[in-house]
C-alpha cells in the first residue's frame, strides 16, 4: 500500500451553476483532512491548489461548441489538462493523489491522469449519474458530464483532454443514484455501466452493493479511481452541496462504504486515485460537510474505530 498521500486542491467552480464550491479545498483542509489521514499512519503532503481565473472574469458562453451546450468548456479544458498531468506524475512517483474539489468536472482531469498508464475502473458515489454530454445536458453545467467526458461520449470523443480511452463502461459502477435526467436514463440503460441505485442499497445493504461495485471496477483493470460526490449523502447529513437530493445514504452507510474500499485496497492495492467533490461552504452548516469529506477520506485510507 502506498504510504504517502498528496493532497491536490482543485478549486474549480466552472462546472456548477452556483458559486461556492471553489472554496471546497480550503474548507476540507480547515476541517483537518491531513491530520485525519495521518492518524492512519500515512504520510501526507499538500501540493496546494491549482491556480485558475475566477469565473466572473470569464464568459461562460465563449468558445461555444458547434454541437450542444457546455459552459466554461475552455477553462475546464485548461484545468483538466494541468490536473491530469499532476495526478499522472503523482502516481508515477508512487504517491497517492487525493484531489479536493471543486465541482465534479474536476474528475475529468483526475480520471485522465490516473488512466494514463493503466486500465482504470471507476466507482462513482453520487446521487447523480454525471453521464451527460454537451448534446444531452439540460443545464450546460459540465459537473453533470464528467463520466460522459471520460467515456468519450458525444462530442467528447473528439477531445483528447476529456476522453480517457482506458476507462471502459464495463469497469464503471455507480453507487447510490437517485436523480437522473430522462436522456441520461436511456444512456445508462443502453450502456455497459453497472448501476446501483438507492433502492439497491435499501434492499441489499450498503456492504454488499459496494463489494459488487468494487468487483466490477477491479475486474480486468489495473486499478480503480474512486469519485466521491458529497451529494451522495443525505442532505440532512451533508447540507453543504449545490445540488442536494433527498433520500441519500446515512453517515454510517457512507463510512462503511469507504471502509470497504480501504479493505479492498489493503488486500489487493487497487486504489490509484480519488477525488472528493461538490463541497460548498457557502451552503454548509458550520463546516459539517467539509468535515465529513475529511473523515470519509480517512475511512477510505484505512481509519477504523478500533
Ligand atoms: N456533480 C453534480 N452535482 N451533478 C449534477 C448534475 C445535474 C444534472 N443531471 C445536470 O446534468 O445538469
Ligand atoms: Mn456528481
Ligand atoms: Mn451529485
Amino acid at each position: 500500500m502506498d504510504r504517502t498521500v498528496r493532497i491536490i486542491g482543485a478549486p474549480m467552480d466552472y462546472g456548477a451553476n452556483r458559486r461556492g464550491v471553489d472554496m471546497g479545498p480550503s474548507a476540507i483542509r480547515y476541517a483537518g483532512v491531513a491530520a485525519e489521514l495521518e492518524t492512519t499512519g500515512l504520510e501526507v503532503t499538500d501540493a496546494g491548489d491549482l491556480q485558475m481565473p475566477r469565473a466572473e472574469e470569464r464568459d461562460p458562453e465563449a468558445n461555444q461548441l458547434n454541437r450542444g451546450n457546455a459552459k466554461f468548456l475552455r477553462e475546464i479544458e485548461d484545468v483538466s489538462r494541468r490536473l491530469a498531468r499532476e495526478v499522472g506524475e503523482t502516481i508515477q512517483e508512487g504517491v497517492f493523489p487525493l484531489v479536493l474539489g471543486g465541482d465534479h468536472s474536476i474528475a475529468i482531469g483526475s480520471m485522465n491522469g490516473s488512466a494514463r498508464d493503466a486500465d482504470l475502473g471507476v466507482v462513482w458515489f453520487d446521487a447523480h449519474a454525471d453521464l451527460n454530454t454537451p448534446e444531452t445536458s439540460p443545464s450546460g453545467n459540465v459537473h453533470g458530464m464528467p463520466l460522459g467526458a471520460a467515456l468519450g461520449r458525444g462530442i467528447f470523443g473528439e477531445m483528447d483532454w476529456a476522453h480517457a480511452p482506458r476507462v471502459r463502461e464495463e469497469s464503471v459502477a455507480y453507487v447510490g443514484l437517485r436523480s437522473i435526467d430522462d436522456r441520461e436514463r436511456e444512456l445508462i440503460q443502453q450502456s455497459d455501466i453497472t448501476s446501483f441505485t438507492m433502492s439497491d442499497i435499501d434492499s441489499r445493504g450498503i456492504t454488499t452493493v459496494v463489494e459488487e461495485a468494487l468487483d466490477v471496477a477491479t475486474s480486468g483493470t489495473d486499478g480503480i479511481h474512486v469519485s466521491l460526490d458529497l451529494d451522495w449523502l443525505d442532505p440532512k447529513t451533508a447540507p453543504g452541496v449545490g445540488t442536494p437530493v433527498r433520500g441519500g445514504v446515512t453517515y454510517r452507510e457512507a463510512h462503511s462504504a469507504l471502509e470497504a474500499v480501504s479493505s479492498r485496497h489493503a488486500e489487493t492495492g487497487v486504489l490509484r486515485s480519488m477525488d472528493v467533490v461538490e463541497v460548498n461552504p457557502i451552503l454548509d452548516e458550520a463546516n459539517e460537510t467539509a468535515t465529513l469529506a475529511a473523515e470519509l477520506s480517512a475511512s477510505a485510507f484505512g481509519k477504523r474505530i478500533l
